[in-house]
């Protein structure tokens, strides 16, 4: 579990990225951080594993303040993905994915072993791992990405915009494939991400952030989707499309759903 206790974030030269946020990640959940940019989404996260320590409030894990954790060993317990995956570009796909493992004192053969495994976890071809990073497309490196940070077994997976570089289709792919994981690993999740669709489809608890790390409004995707707090959530998560008006035009024998001004906006079932 983790635990924000009112953390504020001042960086030096005055900007307040945090101001008093709390929230608990629950152990074998995923929380999700949506918000649009500078919203303080990143500096949370980065509080976690001690990249960004907070100028008030505590961050626990399992009940224990981070500030009382050496911030290396820290990182290294804990799994974290970024956007542009983070990969060692002179190491091999394997090493990479190995990494961590054998600075923890894993013996260096059977780490590869289990790397090779895992990269078949992610759904990549184990023969990718004699590759190096730049030989892989932006899909493949991601999950990589992911390998890499579930190769020491984490609790806790941070994941930092981590499809936010690929196109839509393999973004899709990787969000479904990250919902098949979890349902088998159970990880502690914190995402963060500026993608309202993604925040509702990977997240157990979304919490919409305003800028300053404020919360907007938190609660499961059908609690905010179906009752937006404000204004400022009503926008963002695009509820006013929920209360378009909408009717039914037949086009070459198929039923379109179009807008009040006639714009199609899906196809019904049959
Ligand atoms: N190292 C830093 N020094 C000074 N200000 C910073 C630093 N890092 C972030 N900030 C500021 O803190 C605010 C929040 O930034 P943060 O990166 O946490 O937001 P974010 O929601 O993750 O944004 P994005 O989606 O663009 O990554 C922004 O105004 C940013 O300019």
């Amino acid at each position: 579990m983790i635990e924000f206790e009112r953390v504020s974030k001042v960086y030096p030269g005055g900007s307040e990225a945090v101001r008093e946020f709390s929230c608990v990640v629950p152990s074998h959940r995923t929380v999700v951080l949506v918000g649009s940019s500078g919203s303080g989404k990143t500096t949370l996260m980065r509080m976690v594993n001690r990249m960004v320590d907070p100028t008030e409030g505590r961050v626990l894990i399992d009940g224990e303040d981070v500030r009382t954790r050496d911030p290396v060993a820290l990182r290294r317990s804990i799994g974290y993905v970024l956007q542009q995956g983070g990969l060692l570009p002179h190491r091999t796909v394997l090493d990479n994915v190995a990494t961590v493992p054998v600075l923890i004192g894993a013996p260096k053969r059977s780490a590869r072993i289990a790397a090779g495994e895992l990269l078949e976890r992610v759904g990549l071809d184990p023969a990718l791992g004699a590759r190096y990073p730049a030989q892989l497309s932006g899909g493949q490196q991601q999950r990589v990405g992911v390998a890499r940070a579930l190769a020491a077994d984490p609790n806790i997976l941070l994941m930092d915009e981590p499809f936010g570089a690929v196109d839509p289709i393999v973004r899709r792919e990787l969000q479904r494939e990250l919902l098949r994981l979890q349902a088998e690993l159970g990880k502690t999740i914190l995402f963060v991400t500026h993608d309202v669709d993604e925040a509702f489809l990977l997240g157990d608890e979304v919490v919409v952030l305003e800028a300053g790390g404020r919360i907007a409004q938190r609660g499961a995707p059908a609690e905010i989707l179906g009752s937006p707090a404000n204004a400022f959530v009503r926008e963002f998560v695009g509820a006013e499309l929920a209360d378009r008006r909408l009717s039914v035009a037949e086009v070459d024998g198929r039923r379109i759903a179009v807008d009040e001004a006639g714009r199609p906006v899906g196809v019904l079932a049959p």
